[in-house]
């Protein structure tokens, strides 16, 4: 903590800038890796009074929470940790929030190997899964069906343009699954092989929506035109409070380049001469052509036949009865108490 302006640690920093980079990634492993950036800072922490530690972690979660906007597994464990600093003094809050943090990443890992061995009981001998980006809850489901002796397929969508459909391939084939990778737009064609369709989330609306990598709303109803189950593989994490006030889920929009590379973008958009037009005008953005690259899109509960969670399956419906169990009925930011 060089900086006098600034009161969070550099490993924290470096954390959100890793979720940011995407170097850490997935709604589980986020919220994993905050609750440990928030126990590095408290562990660090150069606070001579409560209410300046309180500052600093407070500081630490608004950073950690800025990185990325759509999994609500961030803000739900940056609150579940701040609600756990409690203590008279530095060294008692010090430890009230490691223990704290520690504990939520015990659950974190306890709930998925729950809810994995809730959503095998959904798999038979010989079936073939569709998945789509990676998630570790979904691949707990396969991961115990696998020690339960169930044998399992997969048809693993590449998911791009992020390719996260690489990682599960590489996962499943370590657990020695066979593995038919294909292109995305390919899905519908595969969907005659397959008996579900498995997919993470990184938010759960109250009513029943599932935020999850963009093409899951595509694949679900594709899916369903098919005659295909749709499995959503969720620790209770993903459901997201806020949406029970009439709060939408925000979609995070990431960087063209991730879609369309510079010297991509200079071949198609060189044809009409306006991009030369625009870097005569010194606006080198204006050259007619626009990408979008949305991270997340929303399917609709009709589309879904189960959410898994560690606290059993749920229709998507109901998932707000859960919902309201868990979290009450308003939250707040993370970091008020
Ligand atoms: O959409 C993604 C990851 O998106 P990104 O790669 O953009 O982070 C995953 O399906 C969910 O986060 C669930 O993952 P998990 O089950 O591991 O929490």
């Amino acid at each position: 903590m060089d900086d006098p302006g600034r009161n969070v640690d550099p490993a924290v920093e470096a954390t959100a800038a890793d979720i940011a980079a995407m170097d850490v990634r997935g709604a589980a492993t986020i919220a994993d890796a905050a609750a440990g950036a928030l126990a590095t800072q408290a562990d660090r922490s150069d606070a001579e009074t409560p209410a300046a530690f309180r500052d600093q972690l407070r500081e630490a979660a608004k950073t950690l929470y800025e990185t990325r906007p759509t999994a609500v597994s961030l803000p739900n464990a940056l609150r579940y940790v701040l609600r756990g600093m409690d203590g008279e003094t530095v060294a008692e809050l010090r430890a009230s929030t490691i223990a704290r943090a520690e504990e939520f990443q015990r659950d974190l890992a306890q709930a998925q190997s729950t809810l994995g061995a809730v959503g095998s009981n959904r798999l038979r001998d010989g079936d073939v899964v569709m998945t789509h980006c990676h998630s570790t809850d979904a691949l707990a489901c396969i991961e115990a069906a696998l020690e339960d002796g169930t044998e399992i397929e997969a048809i693993v969508k590449e998911t791009r343009p992020r390719k996260q459909g690489h990682i599960t391939a590489r996962q499943l084939r370590e657990w020695g699954v066979p593995v038919t990778l294909i292109v995305d737009s390919a899905a519908r064609r595969y969907l005659d092989r397959a008996d579900h369709v498995l997919v993470g989330a990184d938010s759960i609306a109250a009513d029943g929506s599932v935020v999850n990598k963009v093409g899951t709303s595509g694949l679900a109803v594709t899916a369903r035109e098919r005659g295909v189950p749709v499995m959503v593989a969720a620790q209770t994490i993903k459901l997201h409070p806020d949406t029970m006030t009439g709060h939408t889920v925000e979609i995070e929009m990431r960087d063209e380049r991730e879609v369309l590379a510079d010297d991509e973008r200079a071949e198609i958009a060189a044809d009409d001469g306006r991009a030369e037009i625009a870097a005569d005008d010194g606006d080198s953005t204006d050259d007619g052509l626009s990408v979008e690259n949305p991270a997340f899109d929303v399917t609709p509960p009709r589309y879904v036949d189960a959410i898994v969670t560690e606290r059993g399956q749920f229709p998507p419906e109901s998932i707000v009865t859960l919902m309201r169990e868990l979290f009450g009925e308003t939250t707040g930011e993370p970091w008020e108490r």
